[in-house]
């Protein structure tokens, strides 16, 4: 594994999401159970830092025949990005730390009447090698993550007119397996995956409350259902990648 200039802060973004936002938020009452669709539960905190909306996000889910590794993959590699984010206008890699770090810089289709926002982040992949095991004391077969969280880096010309958002964003994916029995080989309807997407923008400047709230609660439900969608897809035909 690369170690690179941002590896110790890295390390302790991985941390923190390691230590809570694994904590299932079903368990504890300060989280609000917003969405639901089947398997997909999006949880929220109402939350305002110096008059700007940053409610918290954690959602959780439960995705059949992917492993954690592909969905994590398929998070992380920019080459697909496009093919599922559906609200960002354009994106540019600035910088390769390692094979699976790098630094985005992306702009976001402009939600009208707020000013056009832009995000600058790390994003890292990385496999978790004693996984946190969930309660239930269910065994995950392997742990994946990714890591999204903002920087600073001078290559960045932004797009003018755009307002700065910062996010601390972090998809957390365990594949759990169940033996097909009498020594049949695993297939994909032995997999499922469970996620826990956590998500804290903070808009970097004022937005009507209302109009944020109403991005929040239309874009994230869509954003997992169409990315579990895309990824189920894609993997569908393909060996398992575990
Ligand atoms: O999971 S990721 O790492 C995937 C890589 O793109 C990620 C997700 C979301 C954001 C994000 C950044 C800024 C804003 C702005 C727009 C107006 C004011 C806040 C929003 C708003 C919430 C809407 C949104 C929600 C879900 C998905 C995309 N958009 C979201 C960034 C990264």
């Amino acid at each position: 594994k690369g170690e690179h200039r941002l590896s110790a802060v890295l390390e302790k973004h991985i941390q923190n999401h390691l230590s809570d936002s694994l904590q299932l938020p079903g368990n504890d009452n300060t989280w609000e159970l917003f969405a639901e669709e089947g398997e997909m539960k999006v949880y929220r905190k109402e939350l305002v830092e110096d008059g700007l909306i940053c409610d918290p996000l954690k959602a959780i889910h439960s995705i059949k025949r992917v492993t954690a590794r592909e969905m994590c993959h398929y998070f992380w590699d920019t080459d697909v990005r496009l093919e599922w984010e559906g609200t960002i206008e354009s994106f540019r890699v600035l910088e390769v730390l390692d094979e699976r770090t790098i630094i985005i810089y992306q702009t976001h289709k402009r939600v009208w009447p707020s000013a056009q926002r832009d995000c600058l982040y790390l994003s890292s992949m990385l496999k978790i090698d004693n996984p946190p095991v969930t309660d239930g004391g269910r065994i995950p077969h392997d742990t994946w993550m990714v890591c999204n969280f903002s920087v600073d880096h001078n290559d960045a010309n932004s797009v003018s007119g755009c307002v700065r958002a910062t996010v601390e964003i972090c998809l957390i994916c365990q594949t759990f397996v169940t033996p097909p029995g009498d020594n049949r080989p695993i297939d994909r309807d032995c997999l499922h995956c469970e996620i826990v997407y956590v998500a804290n923008v903070n808009p970097g400047g004022w937005a009507p409350a209302s109009v944020l709230r109403a991005i929040y609660k239309r874009e994230y439900p869509k954003f997992l259902r169409r990315f579990t969608a895309y990824v189920q897809t894609k993997t569908n035909a393909k060996e398992i990648w575990f």
